[in-house]
């Protein structure tokens, strides 16, 4: 049996487990995330986060001294980029005295400027963010016309007027000639100026209660349907809460909350 140390943390209600593995000596494997992930057996998460220094991440080409998030979803699938994540994953680095408020976090999607807020939000600098091809989606014998975002993982987001009439527990279909690794699929309503309220289908886990990849990529389709390219700041609703994203110039900026639940033993089998 193995034991390791872990936290519990949500941003917005999506939650994950974060284990600081600071030499690179525990290499879970994809087993150990989806038990780690897994609501009964294990401690429970829509996705796994492990901080690793950079130096030791195969085809990191940056600053080695830089915390890496290693991330991967609840079904062990690892992913470029987690929005949410990264915001608790600084948070916890934070309290545990391994980084200060302002720092740049290495990512399979870049490294990322982080701000760890003193009203205990946390600012992530999203870009390079870039619309894809238009595509189609399929769920609940409708079709939609999707727009194609890359926030560093793909996303494929829906414009829709009834949110609440969609069963999440039933996979959205994509173009897989558009994702061939998959893709995330975000549903959109608009609910004033600047505001829009999202539900998400997340590759590797299913309906949570937010992405903030996803956050990023609803703001991004709504400001291109409005055929706008001005700096504001959008606010979009997920169930689990609201985060705010504010496009200016080519920076694209995430705020919002980040949580810390729990800190623990857990034991993993052999
Ligand atoms: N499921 C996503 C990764 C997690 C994204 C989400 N939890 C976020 O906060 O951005 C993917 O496979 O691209």
């Amino acid at each position: 049996m193995r034991t390791w140390s872990f936290a519990k943390g949500h941003g917005t209600e999506n939650d994950f487990v974060i284990i600081v593995d600071r030499h690179d000596l525990l290499s879970p494997g994809t087993d150990d995330v989806r038990y780690l992930c897994d609501r009964r057996v294990g401690v429970g998460g829509d996705g796994f986060l492990r901080a690793v220094k950079a130096e030791h991440i195969d085809g990191w080409d940056g600053d080695p001294d830089l915390w890496f998030m290693d991330y991967r979803n609840a079904d062990g699938s690892l992913a470029e980029m987690c929005g949410n994540g990264i915001r608790v994953f600084a948070r916890h680095l934070a309290d545990e005295g391994l980084i200060g408020a302002e720092v740049s976090i290495a990512t399979r999607a870049g490294a990322k400027q982080v701000s760890v807020l003193s009203d205990g939000r946390v600012r992530v600098d999203m870009s390079p963010v870039r619309l894809m091809a238009e595509s189609r989606v399929t769920h609940g014998g409708c079709a939609y016309d999707a727009v194609g975002v890359d926030v560093g993982n793909p996303h494929a987001v829906c414009g829709t007027d009834d949110l609440e009439a969609l069963d999440l527990t039933i996979a959205p279909e994509f173009d897989a000639e558009v994702y061939p690794a998959g893709t995330n699929v975000e549903f959109v309503c608009g609910l004033g100026d600047h505001h829009v309220a999202m539900r998400v289908f997340e590759r590797g886990v299913g309906e949570t209660r937010s992405c903030g990849t996803g956050t990023v990529a609803a703001a991004t389709a709504a400001r291109a349907w409005a055929g706008e390219r001005d700096d504001a700041s959008w606010r979009v609703d997920v169930p689990g809460g609201s985060l705010e994203i504010a496009f200016h110039g080519d920076a694209i900026t995430m705020t919002g909350p980040a949580v810390l639940v729990a800190h623990g033993e857990v034991v993993l089998p052999d």
